[in-house]
């Protein structure tokens, strides 16, 4: 369950974590000033604070949904549990073989086919040759894709693109699955198929987080919700509490999010 309170041997273990995104980008007030400054532009540091003292652990086999409005920081924290993205301050434990649909997308060659990257994918989470050849039909057939898998990454569209990436992430057997489903552009039936998915990794105690504007997904896959507010954890708990709360504090019925749902 996800609690702040330590149990011996959690999945996922998030400790205070906070994440500061600096950029620093060229101010140009004014076009004559810019020109008095002959290109010369002022350099300014944004600083974006995403994640503030983020605290929580979420024991093996349960299923997290991961609620909050634009920008509260849950792309953030699904980057920093991939460990894409190390926290600025804070600490965080992941036990297991995490997959997520965000680090492989990011690893896909476009140049390359769909088999080439289903193979370099695999190859990159730790999987055999052997392995590999025995998976790679069932990949490829879930991902749906027909001749278009033989053909360079770059001719697919973006939902195309996130069923490749969903099918590899998937048959991965991961024991931690990381899903932003920003990233799943698939259409309705795909969406069907990898909810069916979702469901059977869930089931195999497998951990899953589960990003998402969908409360009725997050409703139907998981067992515990955690609500981000600007970058700090406002609510947890029971997902039909926290989505009550949530839905009250947006002063939208629940009514709204069947709108977007699948
Ligand atoms: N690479 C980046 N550089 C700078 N700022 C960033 C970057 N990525 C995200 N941010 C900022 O961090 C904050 C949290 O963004 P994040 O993408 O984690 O939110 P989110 O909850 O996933 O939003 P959404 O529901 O819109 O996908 C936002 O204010 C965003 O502008």
């Amino acid at each position: 369950m996800v609690t702040t309170a330590e149990t011996p041997n959690p999945a996922v273990r998030v400790d205070n974590v906070s994440v500061t995104y600096r950029t620093t980008f060229e101010k140009v007030p004014t076009f004559k000033s810019a020109l008095r400054r002959l290109g010369r532009g002022k350099r300014e540091v944004h600083e974006v604070q995403a994640l503030t003292d983020v605290s929580f652990q979420v024991d093996h086999g349960k299923s997290i949904g991961v609620i909050g409005s634009n920008g509260a920081g849950k792309s953030t924290l699904m980057r920093t549990i991939a460990g894409i993205l190390p926290p600025s301050t804070g600490r965080i434990e992941v036990h297991g073989r995490v997959s997520t649909l965000l680090a492989l997308g990011v690893g896909f060659n476009r140049k390359l086919s769909g088999r080439e990257n289903v193979v370099l994918g695999g190859l990159a989470a730790g999987m055999t040759r052997d392995e590999l050849d025995e998976r790679y039909e069932e990949i490829a057939e879930f991902a749906g894709l027909g001749e278009f898998i033989d053909m360079p990454m770059m001719t697919y569209s973006s939902g195309m693109y996130s069923r490749l990436a969903f099918s590899v992430a998937v048959h991965l057997n991961p024991d931690i699955l990381l899903i932003d489903e920003a990233l799943s552009t698939g259409d309705a039936k795909f969406k069907q198929k990898a909810a069916r998915r979702m469901r059977e990794v869930a089931e195999n105690a497998g951990t899953m987080f589960l990003v998402s504007h969908s409360m009725r997904s997050i409703k139907k896959l998981c067992s515990e919700c955690i609500w981000l507010h600007k970058g700090e954890v406002k609510m947890q708990g029971e997902p039909e509490e926290v989505i009550a709360a949530y839905s009250k504090f947006l002063e939208v019925g629940e009514d709204v999010f069947s709108l977007e749902d699948m």
